[in-house]
């Protein structure tokens, strides 16, 4: 099975330390894989690295076999460091500008809309949504144009409880259709109920890649994730 993304040796300072020391990873075709680690750990550097934000200083990147280049990235949806909206503008011309801008139907965009539950908001302004609807919207235009992989950033933040059952629900239907998604989240209970498989950075290198079985204790995510930091030593940075 062609792996959807591979991550080999990719290192990247910012700043004075390294914000990415050598991260390695593998994530399967089809898969939710959860990206955890303390804050700080490098996951958002690695994810910007990933959708073309930040060149890393070394290592390799290669989405569905190929080589990230803008061809490659056209593969990808990105929700990184929060939803990215204007909040003077409706959904319906968030949709319109990204549709184009991407060169796919707009319906598309609808489609995405509608599965997150929007599409009765589409001519209400970004001003007035909540938190939660800001959230979906940002979801929406990273599915607008039915990327195969997805690279999402904590996409649950300031979600109420059925916001965040949603988005969990949205993913595993994405991984039944075939679509692969890469996860960052400080929510373990949502990680272990959402992913297939785990991933730690730790100090911007991997301190486990594997089930989720292998990382938990007893059936208990929490306890392996703790054990994990805690013997290696990561602290807040
Ligand atoms: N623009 C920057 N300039 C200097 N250092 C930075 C910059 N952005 C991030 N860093 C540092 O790089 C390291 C990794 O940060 P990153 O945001 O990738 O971590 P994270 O795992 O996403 O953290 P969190 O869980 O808090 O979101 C941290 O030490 C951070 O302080």
């Amino acid at each position: 099975m062609v792996e959807a993304l591979r991550i080999t040796g990719v290192s990247k300072r910012l700043g004075r330390n390294p914000a990415l020391d050598g991260a390695e990873l593998t994530v399967r075709s089809g898969e939710v894989y959860g990206l955890l680690g303390p804050n700080g750990a490098g996951k958002t550097t690695l994810m910007k690295s990933i959708a073309g934000l930040l060149r890393p200083d070394s290592g390799e990147i290669t989405v569905f076999g190929r080589p990230l280049s803008e061809d490659a990235r056209r593969e990808i949806g990105t929700l990184i460091e929060g939803p990215g909206v204007w909040p003077h503008l409706n959904a319906r011309e968030h949709i319109r500008v990204h549709a184009r801008l991407r060169g796919v139907p707009e319906e598309w965009g609808w489609q995405a809309l509608r599965s997150l539950g929007m599409a009765d908001l589409a001519k209400r302004r970004v001003s007035a949504y909540s938190l939660g609807m800001r959230w979906r919207l940002g979801i929406a235009l990273a599915l607008l144009a039915r990327p195969r992989l997805l690279v999402l950033d904590e996409p649950t933040n300031g979600l109420d409880p059925v916001g965040v059952r949603d988005i969990r629900e949205l993913l595993r239907n994405l991984a039944s259709a075939g679509v692969t998604t890469l996860v960052s989240s400080h929510q373990l209970d949502q990680v272990a109920r959402t992913c297939d498989r785990v991933g730690v950075l730790v100090a911007g290198s991997m301190a486990y890649d594997g089930p989720l079985d292998g990382l938990a204790v007893d059936g208990d995510l929490e306890t392996g994730f703790f054990n994990l930091v805690t013997r290696t030593d990561a602290g807040v940075r």
